[in-house]
């Protein structure tokens, strides 16, 4: 399931909420360009003034001079405050897209994982790739510019209509066309945008998923395949790219002739109304002048109006991320003790299709449990309910009588953590890897949880020990040492129900026992729940319990298992003849 889109209101709402928390700045720049624009504004009427008195003949060299100097003041005080206000303006663009986008890494790292899985990383990245750098430019520099362009045509067309009214009003002659052409474009252009965004998130989605797969599409011989499939996505995005090609062109097309049009309607207007004696050539010059002075922002708004169009899409779809409904709420309810219960737990990945059928299951805090079953029978998808990852979608997972899913992400960690055979080494040293179990963490601390899983030997072998940098562009780990990271980083986070789903298993049998073994001290008291493959790991445990098709069919200790002659004797048997 994609993520949500904002719809336009919503956005729109979140946009104003955004700006709103600018809003002194906003009017500090608004002043101040105001100010520029009207300093921009008094050079056409001076020189409208010196024509009409050079060619009435009344002009005195003393009075050229004057109207020289003042011009030439006037237009550098403008430049200067136009140059603060050009700064201000920016300053502020950097601040509000700073905001938005600490909002947006905010909402992304405390998504619900589920709908981050349902949704595919593809789209979650593109729309923290791509579509932040598509609105980055209007936000940094657009709106900055678009407020500039809006404040200079208003008051250029104000200043024109004081000096000659009749004359000016032909420069609203330019304003249908543009209308015009805006009411066919702004609504097909918006969705359009929206789909290219979400077409280019697919083709991140595929091209990244074939390269991070690269082994199994090899081992697979499925290159052609993907191929195709990147072909296709590339396809698809290529034809809405050309199809918003064609839209701006047609919109450039008619904005084009819109903005050269002021100079020429003012020109061939005003040699009418000076024929008729109705307009002098002091005025004609003067609304020529700010004719002149127009192109520009009409020409910098076209622009800008085409790149909100496409930021606009970038923009309910970086909103969206914010409608990503949460799947907890917490409540403040502590729990009472470290008991865990299952009642009737029924959990769907996909409407309809459930994989849990109504589990009951109370551990007893300190017991290693071990889950079995075959392939595909749920031990997972109950280590995530376990875990608390994924809500039930019905039935209750508690702690200490308090369901998981009315705990803050925060709290719940400190009872429960889920570790998978994936482990991610960030980019840090060791240290830094192991610490986020708790970053308030003293070397000394950090450096007894990796002695606690027996990583220590090779730790401290390594060129800086704990402080050797690791991850992308550093030093790579094995398999086996990022999983022992890992677990460092558990033993740190100290909570009490742990569920580990094939933790060990890309370690060699031997390894594995070893690493299971050194746990077991370092997880000493805690509640471990282990899915296990090798079934070792359930004769070592407490209790067994045994999966088939959604539900517990089994659950005692190994030996009562064994002696009831069922599921898990069977299990037994064939795997010890192996
Ligand atoms: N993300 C998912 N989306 C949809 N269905 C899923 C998802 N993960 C698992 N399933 C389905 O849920 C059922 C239980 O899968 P689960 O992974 O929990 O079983 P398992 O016993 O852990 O299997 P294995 O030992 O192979 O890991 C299977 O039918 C599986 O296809």
């Amino acid at each position: 399931m994609a993520l949500p889109v904002a719809p336009g209101k919503v956005a729109m709402r979140k946009t104003f909420g955004i700006m709103a928390s600018y809003r002194m700045r906003f009017v500090w720049v608004l002043m101040l360009q105001i100010t520029a624009v009207l300093a921009t504004l008094v050079a056409p009427q001076l020189l409208g003034r010196l024509v009409t008195r050079v060619s009435a003949g009344t002009a005195t060299v003393d009075y050229v001079d004057k109207i020289v100097l003042v011009i030439v003041l006037v237009t550098l005080v403008g430049a200067i405050i136009n140059r603060f206000a050009q700064l201000r303006a920016r300053t502020l663009g950097e601040s509000v897209f700073a905001d938005l986008r600490e909002r947006m890494m905010t909402r992304v790292v405390h998504l619900p994982l589920s709908a981050v899985e349902s949704a595919g990383t593809g789209d979650l990245v593109g729309r923290t790739t791509n579509d932040v750098s598509r609105i980055e430019f209007l936000v940094r520099v657009g709106v900055p510019q678009i407020m500039v362009c809006t404040v200079t045509i208003v008051f250029t067309i104000a200043a024109a209509a004081v000096s000659d009214p009749l004359l000016a009003a032909g420069l609203l002659l330019v304003g249908p066309p543009v209308w015009a052409m805006m009411s066919w474009y702004l609504p097909i252009s918006v969705p359009a945008y929206r789909a290219g965004s979400a077409a280019d998130a697919r083709v991140n989605g595929v091209v990244s998923e074939t390269v991070d797969h690269a082994f199994t599409v090899d081992a697979l011989g499925i290159g052609r395949r993907r191929e195709e499939v990147i072909a296709a996505s590339i396809a698809e995005a290529w034809s809405l790219e050309k199809f918003t090609a064609w839209l701006r062109l047609r919109l450039y097309l008619v904005l084009d002739v819109a903005w050269r049009a002021p100079v020429v309607v003012i020109l061939l207007w005003g040699g009418f109304l000076a024929s008729r004696g109705w307009a002098s050539l002091g005025a004609i010059t003067t609304v020529t002048l700010y004719a002149m002075e127009l192109r520009k922002p009409i020409g910098q708004l076209m622009y800008w109006i085409d790149q909100v169009q496409v930021s606009q899409a970038s923009l309910t779809r970086i909103l969206g991320v914010e409608e990503v409904p949460e799947d907890r709420t917490p409540t403040g309810a502590v729990p009472e003790d470290t008991r865990m219960r299952l009642r009737d737990v029924r959990f769907s990945y996909r409407r309809g299709v459930e994989v849990l059928h109504g589990i009951d299951l109370d551990l007893v805090p300190g017991e290693r449990l071990a889950v079995v079953g075959p392939s595909g029978s749920g031990k997972s998808t109950l280590g995530r309910m376990l875990a608390g990852i994924n809500p039930p979608t019905s039935g209750s997972v508690t702690v200490g009588g308090v369901p998981l899913t009315d705990l803050t992400e925060t709290e719940l960690r400190r009872h429960v953590a889920l570790v998978t055979q994936e482990q991610h080494v960030f980019s840090g040293t060791i240290a830094d890897n192991v610490r986020l179990g708790r970053p308030d963490a003293d070397d000394a601390t950090i450096a007894r949880a990796i002695t606690a899983i027996g990583a220590q030997a090779w730790v401290e072998a390594l060129p800086d020990g704990m402080h050797t940098r690791v991850g992308s562009g550093n030093l790579t780990l094995t398999p086996a040492q990022a999983q022992e990271v890992a677990l460092a980083r558990l033993v740190l986070l100290d909570p009490h129900t742990l569920i580990l789903d094939e933790a060990t298993s890309l370690l060699d049998p031997h390894a594995a026992r070893t690493l299971e073994r050194t746990l077991s001290t370092a997880l000493a008291g805690r509640t471990v729940i282990e899915v296990a493959h090798r079934l070792y790991t359930a004769q070592d445990a407490d209790r067994v319990a045994v999966m088939l098709d959604g539900r517990i069919v089994e659950l005692g200790t190994h030996d009562e298992l064994v002696a009831r002659g069922g599921e898990y004797a069977s299990l037994w048997e064939a795997w010890s003849q192996e």
